[in-house]
């Protein structure tokens, strides 16, 4: 695979971004040797890295997978230990209040990132994803995994409610409420073949490494459509999600008032028109 780095302002400490593919960027989490909990570093640089790419021109879709034995272990505990150092030298409930409202919205908007991103985010799954991984993983677009892949809604078991997306999107993703919840008030460990029975993943595969060649596979195709199309489906399949039906079709009107007179829609329909398969889009 013909791997590029990613340019300066895309280097982190616990996140490495390459570009494997033309218009397609991989991030990695990339703190094995901590099995890739999330510190609080980590928790700004997974925001700040989904606000860059989702203006990157040169960048159309994400692929996201983690370096080392799992995917990730969730919450730093130990990282999180000393983050709330402030918060134990407060000694007034509304200033202690204030720095976890600081610090929770924080990791929302790390967490919530991934879906803000205008460009669709895809995931690859190994091991174990535990916590705060699994409102990583439903806030992306795509989730693929491997076949030893192991998810757990943790957080009741360390004491807390879920806070950074996972109450709120597993049940969307999944389509189920009662699976939702079971999992979340049992913290019981599920497999990939549940994951993917319950339309949490969508393809299952046997190794990290033919994973990622899906992955890569779907990135690219993905990366070949107009970017104008792939973004306004991303965009409205959110909006969507979150709207009913009359509100979802009359804002498709006005979006498609304007892209439908972008220079892509024609170029989409002479290609299809002709059989082209070689056609290229502008950067956007
Ligand atoms: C505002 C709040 C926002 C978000 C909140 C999110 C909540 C959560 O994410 S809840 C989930 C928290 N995570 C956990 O409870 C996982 C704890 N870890 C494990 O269960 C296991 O380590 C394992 C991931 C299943 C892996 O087990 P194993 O292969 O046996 O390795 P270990 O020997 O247990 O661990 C190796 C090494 O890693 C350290 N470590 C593991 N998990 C964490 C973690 N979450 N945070 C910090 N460090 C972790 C572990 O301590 C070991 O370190 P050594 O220095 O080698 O002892």
């Amino acid at each position: 695979m013909c791997t590029t780095k990613a340019s300066e302002h895309l280097k982190f400490e616990t996140l490495a971004v390459t570009v494997p593919k033309p218009f397609v960027f991989h991030v990695e989490l990339n703190r094995p040797d901590k099995l890739n909990a999330l510190s609080h570093l980590m928790w700004i640089e997974i925001k700040k890295c989904f606000e860059a790419l989702s203006s990157e021109a040169d960048c159309r879709v994400v692929v996201v997978s983690a370096a080392g034995r799992i995917f990730t272990a969730g919450l730093d505990i130990k990282s999180a230990t000393n983050t709330m150092q402030s918060f134990a030298e407060a000694n007034d409930i509304a200033r202690k209040a204030k720095i976890l409202e600081e610090l929770i919205r924080l990791y929302q908007q790390s967490m919530s990132s991934l879906e803000i991103c205008k460009k669709p985010v895809l995931t690859g799954i190994h091991s174990a994803c535990i916590g705060a991984g699994v409102d990583l993983i439903t806030s992306a677009d795509i989730r693929y995994c491997t076949n030893d892949a192991w998810f757990q809604v943790k957080e009741v078991d360390i004491g807390m409610a879920a806070d950074v997306g996972t109450l709120q999107r597993l049940p969307r993703v999944i389509g189920s409420e009662s699976l939702a919840r079971e999992l979340c008030f049992t913290a019981r460990k599920f497999s990939a073949d549940e994951a993917f029975r319950c339309g949490l993943v969508s393809k299952v595969f046997d190794d990290k490494e033919s994973m990622l060649t899906g992955l890569l596979k779907t990135a690219e195709e993905i990366a070949s459509k107009s970017p104008v199309a792939v973004q306004g489906t991303k965009s409205n399949i959110i909006y969507s999600r979150d709207h009913t039906v009359q509100e979802g079709l009359e804002r498709m009107i006005i979006w498609n008032q304007f892209m439908m007179q972008s220079e892509d829609f024609v170029t989409a329909l002479v290609g299809q028109a002709t059989k082209d398969d070689n056609i290229m889009f502008s950067k956007l």
